[in-house]
């Protein structure tokens, strides 16, 4: 370990952010009565431009008035290139209350791009008397914002969840592909005639979870667009785990159960880390730092691999 020690994520729980449009209230209740951790109603690119004025008085409205349990609550305001970012922000902060807990800021290019949010928020809190601060999320999905990533990651005390945003994310860089997200048909290897799908997100993906793991932010996967793929999905979320992501959005319902599953550490897994902590229990106390288990080598490193594992798990059930 270095001697600048690695800051531990936000201890609450982000399997899945379950998204939905600011300009459909009918769907709101479904939200909060959701399985969801986290729930995100988007006042970005899910409503169309006429509807800004009525989705922003919607969402406000819904923040106050219904029962959103323990979810944690974020609004996705607009982007910075918009006219309507600054009333997104002014609004929900005046008029939000303290149940809105997060502010997700979209096609993050720079850290300076945060700066500015973190600014306007903390003038607002100052005037209004805010208890608790708001807490950012933002989403990487641009060329700027994966180039200078790890600065995003560290720009401001405030956030706390960085995601990645396939659909404008291929935009940005080009990518030959409508989807969002998943195996992509094209991009394979050939060997001896058989083809290989690789992932091309794996990259991105990567970059974004050694920037949180740098500075103790949650690391999420964005959307996945055909929710009729409940495989396609299921093999996109444990990639993500596997890499060291807490959870993904859900675009639709229908996902919150498939990311649940994915990120939650099954019996099997938790069971087999607390045997390796017992395992390496019994190795300490006979002065050892290495020894065996399941015939495969457990030193001091799966120590925390293990821990990984149950202090997620524990989180969850808390
Ligand atoms: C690239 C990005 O930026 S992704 C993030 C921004 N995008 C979004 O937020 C989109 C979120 N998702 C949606 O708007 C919708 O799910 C759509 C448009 C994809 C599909 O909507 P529908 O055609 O209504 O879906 P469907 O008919 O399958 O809905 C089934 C049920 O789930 C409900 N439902 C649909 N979407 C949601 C949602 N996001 N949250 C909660 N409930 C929902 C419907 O109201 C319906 O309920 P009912 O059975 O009681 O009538
Ligand atoms: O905002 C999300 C995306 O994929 O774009
Ligand atoms: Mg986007």
């Amino acid at each position: 370990m270095s001697f600048r020690l690695q800051p531990a994520a936000p201890a609450r729980p982000n399997r899945c952010q379950l998204f939905g449009p600011g300009s459909r209230p009918a769907i709101f209740e479904k939200m909060a009565t959701s399985a969801a951790d986290v729930i995100n109603i988007d006042l970005e690119d899910s409503v169309a431009p006429s509807d800004k004025e009525t989705a922003r008085a919607n969402v406000i409205k819904a923040i106050n008035e219904m029962d959103w349990g323990t979810k944690y609550l974020s609004v996705r305001i607009n982007g910075l290139d918009t006219p309507w970012w600054y009333r997104d922000v002014v609004d929900l902060l005046e008029q939000g209350g303290e149940r809105l807990n997060q502010i997700m800021i979209p096609k993050v290019g720079c850290a300076e791009d945060v700066y500015a949010v973190d600014a306007l928020v903390t003038a607002i809190e100052r005037a209004t008397g805010r208890k608790t601060p708001i807490t950012f999320e933002v989403i990487i999905e641009s060329a700027a914002g994966i180039a200078h990533v790890e600065a995003i990651a560290a720009s401001s005390p405030r956030l706390q969840a960085m995601s990645l945003g396939a659909a404008d994310f291929a935009a940005s860089m080009g990518m030959q592909t409508t989807g969002i997200g998943g195996t992509q048909a094209n991009y394979y290897m050939l060997h001896e005639g058989a083809k290989y799908w690789s992932d091309p997100w794996h990259w991105a993906q990567t970059a974004i979870v050694a920037a949180c793991r740098t500075h103790g932010i949650l690391p999420v996967d964005g959307p996945f667009g055909d929710f009729s793929d409940d495989e396609g999905f299921r093999a996109q979320a444990l990639r993500s785990a596997t890499l060291g992501m807490v959870g993904k959005w859900a675009i639709h319902p229908k996902q919150v159960a498939l990311a649940n599953e994915v990120f939650t550490p099954s019996d099997e897994a938790v069971a087999e880390a607390r045997e390796i902590l017992a395992a390496m229990d019994a190795a300490k106390a006979r002065g050892e730092g290495a020894t065996v288990y399941k015939g495969r080598l457990v030193d001091i490193a799966s120590i925390k691999q293990a821990e990984v594992i149950v202090r997620q798990s524990e989180m969850i059930a808390r």
